[in-house]
């Protein structure tokens, strides 16, 4: 199959929402003739003067929202299910323990993000391990913590891991993903269900790897799993197709006499960044029961923006506005180092400004840029924006998953603070990162004499 050309910008051709719209379609926000924009009940004014900018806000409220809105959806339509988080979308503790408290277990892919997720409250008997490279030390760390299953992606990795299990005694809990070459209509960088893509094995070839999973003496193979791409925002055709395909090798498998028991379904539910329509959790459920329910197997999911997404914004605070020959740009305090995705994918991110009289003020056409030395640290371009003297705050939208999980220090800029919102309080949840923090841990090397740095 060829591979998917990049997409155009989402809705590139068509007139930006209004402030109305974008409003409208985002639950977790009010604005308030007095207050301006509020998360939840909290002014984000409030919250600027009191943690500064820029700063990452979350709807504990959003948050839970869609938890309880995917695990019903799964019920409702029968399955025997369980919602495994994936916290790369955002590992915040506090996150991860709100939706630990929902019953929602975690999909992980790093040691850190493992020791998160047990540091955040999840049990380890709710702990998907996914990732293409799997070293040795997180592979003894699983096994020893016993989660509840290591999602392996090649024969390669499969020995390894049997390996690593077996020295240690043990039979380690695995399933195999497998790579259903199906295309998701997303981004060409955040598709991975297809067979040039670096992800699971080719389904065709499932059946004799899964055969010779069952033979390694550490390995215990549990069933299957795929995850094809990430914002997959086009229809449900995608996930039908995928989940056909695992059902027809969940029966081949079991023909041949190999025990399946519980398909992962994976992650990638998209939401409405701008006017796409992702297809709905009742309609991801559908396509699921349609493919599998049938087979008496236990279904795990794996979503991670779709939970986290919507439920955060990134609170910014105008440096200046610089008029140029030919374009207008209003200069703020957050980069690309913290919310990388517009200059990674070129997304698209709702941009509201905080004050009530702006809101109301006549719009014209701004880019609104970090102050990053690298052009693609843009956030928007010709965006309808009212004036934003210095000192104004903005809101850039749906930057609860892939926001601050994908922060750098580029430019040698401290990671932005993190607030959690839950009605009429807000907490932060981590501290904007200090100076002393940012240049902690670097010494010169051991054979210069003078002093070390800091
Ligand atoms: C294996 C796996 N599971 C789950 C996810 C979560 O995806 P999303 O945030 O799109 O739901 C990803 C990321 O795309 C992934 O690679
Ligand atoms: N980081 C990406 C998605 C990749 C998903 C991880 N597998 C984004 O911001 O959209």
């Amino acid at each position: 199959m060829a591979a998917p050309a990049p997409l155009p910008i989402p809705g590139s051709e068509t007139p930006d929402p209004s402030f109305g719209d974008l409003l409208a379609a985002r639950p977790a926000l009010a604005m308030d003739p007095l207050a301006g924009l509020m998360v939840e009940e909290v002014p984000l004014a409030r919250i600027a003067a009191a943690v500064g900018s820029p700063t990452w806000v979350y709807s504990a409220g959003t948050l839970r929202r869609r938890a309880r809105m995917l695990k019903d959806a799964l019920a409702e339509a029968g399955l025997d299910a369980s919602i495994h988080y994936a916290t790369k979308a955002n590992p915040a503790l506090a996150v991860v323990n709100l939706l630990a408290q929902e019953g929602l277990g975690a999909d992980v892919v790093s040691e850190g993000e493992l020791r998160g997720a047990l540091a955040a409250g999840v049990p380890a008997s709710g702990i998907v391990f996914s990732g293409v490279g799997k070293t040795d030390r997180e592979m003894r760390l699983a096994i020893a913590e016993d989660i509840l299953q290591l999602n392996i992606e090649s024969a390669e990795e499969a020995e390894m891991l049997s390996a690593v299990a077996a020295s240690l005694g043990r039979k380690a809990r695995v399933a195999l993903r497998v790579n259903p070459d199906v295309d998701a209509k997303t981004h060409a960088k955040i598709t991975t269900g297809l067979t040039e893509n670096k992800f699971g094995v080719p389904i065709a070839t499932a059946p004799e790897l899964y055969a010779r999973l069952c033979a390694l003496p550490g390995l215990d193979p549990v069933g299957l799993t795929v995850h094809i791409g990430s914002q997959i925002a086009q229809g449900i055709g995608s996930y039908r197709a995928a989940y056909q395909r695992l059902g027809e090798l969940v029966r081949e498998l079991r023909a041949a006499g190999h025990p399946v028991h519980r398909v992962d379904c994976g992650g990638g539910l998209g939401i409405t960044y701008r006017d796409e329509i992702p297809a709905t959790p009742a309609a991801l459920a559908g396509a699921i029961k349609a493919g599998l329910g049938d087979l008496g197997v236990k279904i795990m999911m794996e979503p991670g923006r779709w939970i986290a997404g919507p439920a955060g914004v990134l609170l910014t605070r105008v440096i200046v506005e610089k008029h140029a020959t030919t374009r207008r740009f209003v200069i703020v305090d957050a980069a690309m180092n913290d919310l990388l995705r517009p200059a990674m994918y070129e997304a698209w991110h709702g941009i509201l400004p905080v004050s009530p009289s702006a809101f109301r003020a006549p719009l014209s056409p701004a880019d609104v840029v970090g102050p990053v030395c690298e052009s693609s640290d843009t956030f928007t371009k010709a965006r309808d924006l009212p004036p934003l003297p210095p000192e104004s705050l903005v809101a850039i939208l749906d930057a609860g998953a892939y926001g601050a999980s994908m922060s750098s220090t580029y430019n040698a800029r401290p990671l932005a603070a993190e607030v959690m919102v839950e009605g009429a309080r807000f907490s932060v949840i981590r501290d904007r990162q200090s100076y002393d923090a940012l240049l902690a841990g670097q010494r010169l090397p051991s054979w210069t004499e003078g002093q070390n740095p800091g």
